[in-house]
């Protein structure tokens, strides 16, 4: 579903962000990407949301080769990836109900379609009360469920998270990690970088550890910091 094959990232200043990386994730897979900071989780993530391209190497999704699509192909991408950021990035002057049925309309689904599936992903996040509330009127795990629900609306077969759960208190962290997890099981691939320790161990799920652009260690289900 997901592979990086010899992929090297450099920046124009000379600095490396990610080097030499080979990584294949499986669909329905659920996988931690962890590193100190600066390790390289960040360029990761933005290769895989083609943000950035890579020095060298081939980046393959869903059997397309993303660092070869031109501009024009870009909404490829925004079809088969959902993505969900620390900073929830929710449009401040729309209802929680018009953020999710925008990400529908970018990707020109039907107008019958958008009725039918804002409502759906908004109950499956628990947000089916809060379909007229601004995002400045909500709590911030609701705020990162509705961006939630907006990532999944298109139900694209990869989700990507970064930090997800940064901006958050633990116990709305673990309840936004619930919601990936029955995500995840409803089949969706899953790729989250964090620095969440206790989240990784709690969830024993495939944990990719990075250091210095480099993978030091990927094991199939594990904490943290176990052992390969
Ligand atoms: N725009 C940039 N220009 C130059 N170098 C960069 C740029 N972005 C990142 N880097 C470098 O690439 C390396 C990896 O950084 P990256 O942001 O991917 O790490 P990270 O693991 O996400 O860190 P953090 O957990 O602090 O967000 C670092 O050495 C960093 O200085």
């Amino acid at each position: 579903m997901i592979h990086m094959n010899n992929v090297t990232k450099v920046y124009p200043n000379g600095s490396t962000g990610v080097e030499n990386i080979n990584l294949h994730i499986n669909k329905g897979e659920f996988v931690f990407i962890v590193g100190s900071s600066g390790s390289g989780k960040s360029t990761l993530m933005k290769l895989l949301l083609k943000e950035l391209d890579p020095t060298e190497g081939d980046i393959i999704i869903n059997k397309v080769k993303t660092n070869e699509l031109n501009r024009r192909q870009i909404p490829y991408l925004r079809r088969n990836l959902g993505v969900v950021f620390q900073d929830f990035r929710l449009l401040p002057n729309k209802t929680v109900y018009e953020n999710v049925a925008f990400a529908m309309r970018v990707i020109e689904a039907p107008g019958r379609i958008i009725r039918r599936n804002v409502p759906a992903v908004l109950s499956l996040v628990g947000l089916g009360q809060k379909g007229r509330s601004y995002p400045n009127q909500l709590s911030g795990g609701e705020q990162q469920r509705t961006a939630l629900a907006r990532a999944i609306a298109n139900n694209p077969p990869i989700l990507i998270c970064d930090e997800p759960t940064g901006n958050l208190d633990p116990e709305t962290a673990y309840g936004i990690m619930k919601l990936l997890d029955d995500i995840n099981k409803r089949g969706t691939t899953i790729v989250m970088a964090t620095h969440a320790r206790d989240i990784v161990d709690a969830m024993q799920k495939r944990v990719v550890t990075l250091h210095k652009g480099h993978i030091i260690r990927d094991i199939e289900k594990g904490g943290y910091s176990d052992e390969a």
